[in-house]
């Protein structure tokens, strides 16, 4: 059957390159109709159908769900078939993953019927030289079987190969952590929007320091979030939930991100406004996020000036003055120059909960700052953002979390007299963790805990003289009102 099978194949091609070849000797009058009715012959002739699927969509707005699931289809029966194997690392280094290489040819058989992929590349439609060589280049892959059989493949094998593809790919999945390449990096050889690396933080909500009621509340919300699918149908909202995390410096906001991903198993998208153009660019980055993921926007205060007041700030010259002492302000003018971005508040708004912000299946989208107060409250307003978190300084709850990570103990003589002092001081977890790490060998958790008790004394003494210094202040401030 092979060889008659090759035979026909090849007589065929033969006629078809030499049509195509003399196609342009042709009168043109009759080109049209010569073509016509050739290709008719061929179809006649050739009982074979051919079905192509695409890497990218026709606007080339989205890469192909589809082309993902039959290249991890094809990735097992290829192994057994193809000759030409493109290999891949995944899972930690710990196993290989193989492709078909373009223009490779392997046969499967479903239900007893035969039938050919084809692996191809459409090179790019310019005639022009180009310094970057395959950056327009569209990937395919074709379907070929008898057309005896097209109920067959067109209703349940193509709905099994993408079925399988999709386990696959579960199967293989890696978690990513993506970055957001400046816009104006997204011409040239090989342009991609998001660049990535495996996301492996090993925080999780066990080594996470704070309240544990608070600690399972927030899980709880994940968790139910994560398996909302028919819920969130049902009341006619896009899968999305927002998270606003806030609190000062070292507090674990960008633990808790990491926590939140490595629980949920979804990857993260670390969105930096800053160098993106503009509100459309924020709109193509959107789009080419996956579903099952967390989009990060840190320190949302500092990133642009998106209080929604630009114009009117600008034409206050005399609160500029002002402006060039406040280093948040600084920071943000500074940022804004630097990027001469123009992504503005309403077109943040639009991506977290616009019509485009329901493309793509479920997703998380966390702010971190600072300072809550300085953000438009249209930005955090429930609904866009559904939870507010706030990371406080460590108390005597949270400091036993990490007394168990960082030392391996649960009691210690030295626990009272610590549970006293932080009533009075302020300490972030992340300064509380730095005392408590040993250094050297040499250092036991005896050691490590007097560093903290005398980290704490330090902060209360900070406190009470800070608090001196207000009162006096206030003192100060009342015989000047009332002289
Ligand atoms: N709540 C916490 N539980 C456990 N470790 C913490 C916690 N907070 C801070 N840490 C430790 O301190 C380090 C800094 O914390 P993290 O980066 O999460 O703080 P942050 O709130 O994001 O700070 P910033 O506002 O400066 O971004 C972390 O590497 C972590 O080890
Ligand atoms: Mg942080």
């Amino acid at each position: 059957m092979w060889t008659e099978l090759s035979a026909t194949i090849s007589s065929l091609a033969v006629v078809f390159f030499m049509f195509e070849k003399y196609l342009n000797y042709f009168p043109y009058t009759i080109r049209g109709y010569a073509e016509r009715n050739f290709r008719k012959v061929v179809n006649f002739v050739n009982p074979y159908v051919a079905i192509s699927f695409h890497e990218f969509t026709s606007e080339r707005l989205k890469r192909s769900d589809a082309f993902f699931a039959i290249q991890n289809y094809l990735s097992t029966s290829s192994t057994e078939n193809a000759k030409r194997l493109k290999a891949d690392v995944v899972k930690e280094s710990q196993s290989v993953v193989l492709s078909m290489e373009d223009y490779e040819e392997v046969t499967d058989v479903f239900n007893g019927v035969r039938v050919w992929w084809a692996s191809g590349k459409i090179p790019p439609q310019s005639k022009s030289i180009s310094w970057f060589p395959g950056s327009e280049e569209k990937r395919y892959y074709k379907l070929t079987f008898h057309k005896r059989y097209r109920e067959i493949i067109t209703k349940s094998y193509v709905e099994h190969v993408l079925k399988k593809g999709k386990e696959i790919a579960v199967k293989n999945r890696q978690r990513m952590l993506y970055t957001n390449n400046p816009s104006k990096d997204w011409h040239g050889w090989k342009p991609t929007k998001w660049g990535n690396i495996v996301f492996e933080h090993p925080s999780t909500f066990d080594t996470l320091a704070m309240d544990t009621a608070k600690k399972e509340e927030i899980k709880k919300d994940l968790i139910k979030f994560s398996k909302g699918k028919d819920y969130y149908a049902k009341i006619g909202k896009a899968w999305k939930r927002g998270y606003l995390l806030y609190g000062p410096p070292g507090t674990g906001k960008s633990s808790m991100i990491a926590a939140m991903a490595n629980l949920l198993d979804y990857d993260v998208y670390d969105l930096e406004l800053t160098t993106i153009k503009d509100n459309s660019e924020l709109r193509k980055l959107l789009i080419e996020t996956k579903g099952k993921s967390i989009i990060v926007i840190e320190d949302i205060d500092c990133s642009l000036d998106l209080t929604g007041q630009r114009k009117k700030r600008k034409e206050k010259d005399d609160d500029e003055a002002d402006k060039e002492k406040d280093p948040i302000s600084k920071k943000k003018k500074e940022a804004e120059e630097e990027s001469g971005s123009k992504v503005t508040l309403s077109g943040l708004l639009n991506v977290i909960d616009g019509i485009w912000s329901a493309c793509g299946g479920e997703r998380i989208i966390i702010f971190t700052t600072n300072y809550v107060d300085k953000l438009d409250p249209a930005l955090i307003r429930r609904g866009r953002m559904d939870k507010h978190i706030v990371m406080s300084y460590c108390c005597f709850e949270a400091f036993k979390v990490l007394a168990k990570n960082y030392l391996d103990i649960e009691s210690h003589e030295l626990f009272g007299k610590i549970e006293e002092l932080f009533v009075e001081s302020k300490m972030s977890p992340a300064d509380v963790a730095d005392s408590l790490m040993p250094k050297s060998d040499e250092q036991d958790e005896e050691t490590c805990l007097k560093r903290l008790v005398e980290a704490l004394e330090a902060s209360k003494e900070e406190a009470r003289k800070k608090s001196e210094e207000e009162a006096m202040l206030k003192t100060k401030d009342g015989v000047v009102t009332e002289g």
